[in-house]
């Protein structure tokens, strides 16, 4: 028996990189949360203390940052790429990259009815996320791009069912042909193609989860799901496949006979936990092999 090293990473965790683009008098801003990790051999680190191949978290920390400037943030997926392409290129040791970044989304204030230049109100709706993995240098080098965000908080008052579900002595669920549905998304998904206009195809993708989420008569969160995932595939050949987690924000109908008034699904108790956890792969049956596009520790804890 040997004691060996096993699968490992480093890297600069949630950098809160903020890029200000103030060409004019009226400013942009975007505002993000970066985490980088390396990967190759850095046994020596980690067998020794011998730190020639390790290229500090630190100096990753300062790349994100001066990398807001050099490259700017289009979109979290272009600089994510910057990011991880840089380090495998360009640092020997690296030999693969990810990148993993959050972005909190600002809007203008609006003052007297007109945006104001360089006021900003933070959007307290969802947080777009992107993981970018670079492996291998040169000719042989593979990256794969996954776009998505989460806390995407949605609720219809109706149009959603649960009824005829398997029971057994320990069901107590009513069957319900008219629910309140609400969650609050988390949604990934993968692409096949590295240069898109990412804004474009971010803003596609929400509007088709929110459109299906709405319009679909709902039989069960899971079919939501799926026809969510299905309609962003048909509109999107270059996204290979969409997962989802999806709590299921149980709205229980409030009681109110005890005061002698009828509750036409007028009065709920939005319970916080606990909570149905709905977690769905939608895919094209040729969709490419996935890699490491889905890991984001390199099978670490
Ligand atoms: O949409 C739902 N899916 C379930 O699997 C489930 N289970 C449950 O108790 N309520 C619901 N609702």
């Amino acid at each position: 028996m040997a004691i060996v090293l096993g699968p490992n990473q480093y890297g600069k965790a949630e950098n809160r990189v903020v890029r200000i683009t103030r060409d004019s008098a009226r400013h942009e801003i975007r505002d993000l949360n970066v985490s980088t990790a390396l990967r190759g051999d850095f046994s020596a680190a980690h067998l020794v203390g011998d730190q020639s191949q390790v290229l500090p978290t630190d100096t990753q920390k300062q790349t994100a940052y001066s990398y807001a400037k050099e490259k700017g943030v289009e979109s979290i997926e272009a600089y994510g790429l910057e990011l991880a392409r840089h380090f495998v290129d360009d640092v020997v040791p690296v030999e693969g990259a990810r990148i993993e970044i959050e972005e909190y989304a600002w809007e203008h204030a609006i003052v007297d009815g007109e945006e104001h230049e360089h006021t900003f109100v933070r959007l307290g709706q969802e947080v777009r996320t992107a993981s970018i993995t670079v492996e291998g240098k040169g000719a042989e080098q593979k990256t794969w791009v996954i776009g998505g965000l989460k806390d995407l908080v949605l609720l219809k008052s109706t149009g959603s069912e649960f009824h005829g579900f398997l029971t057994d002595e320990y069901t107590r669920l009513e069957p319900t042909t008219d629910r309140v549905m609400a969650t609050a998304l988390v949604a990934q998904w993968r692409f096949t193609e590295t240069e898109l206009d990412w804004n474009a195809v971010y803003a596609g993708v929400k509007r088709i989860l929110i459109k299906q989420f709405a319009v679909l008569h709902s039989l069960a969160l899971q079919q939501t799901l799926y026809e969510m995932g299905k309609a962003v595939l048909e509109e999107y050949p270059f996204i290979a496949e969409i997962k989802f987690s999806a709590p299921n924000k149980h709205h229980f109908l409030y009681n109110l006979e005890t005061f002698g008034v009828e509750n036409n699904n007028e009065v709920f108790h939005a319970d916080d936990r606990p909570y149905g956890l709905i977690q769905a792969t939608v895919m094209r049956d040729d969709a490419p092999d996935a890699g490491p596009a889905w890991t984001p520790a390199a099978n670490l804890a």
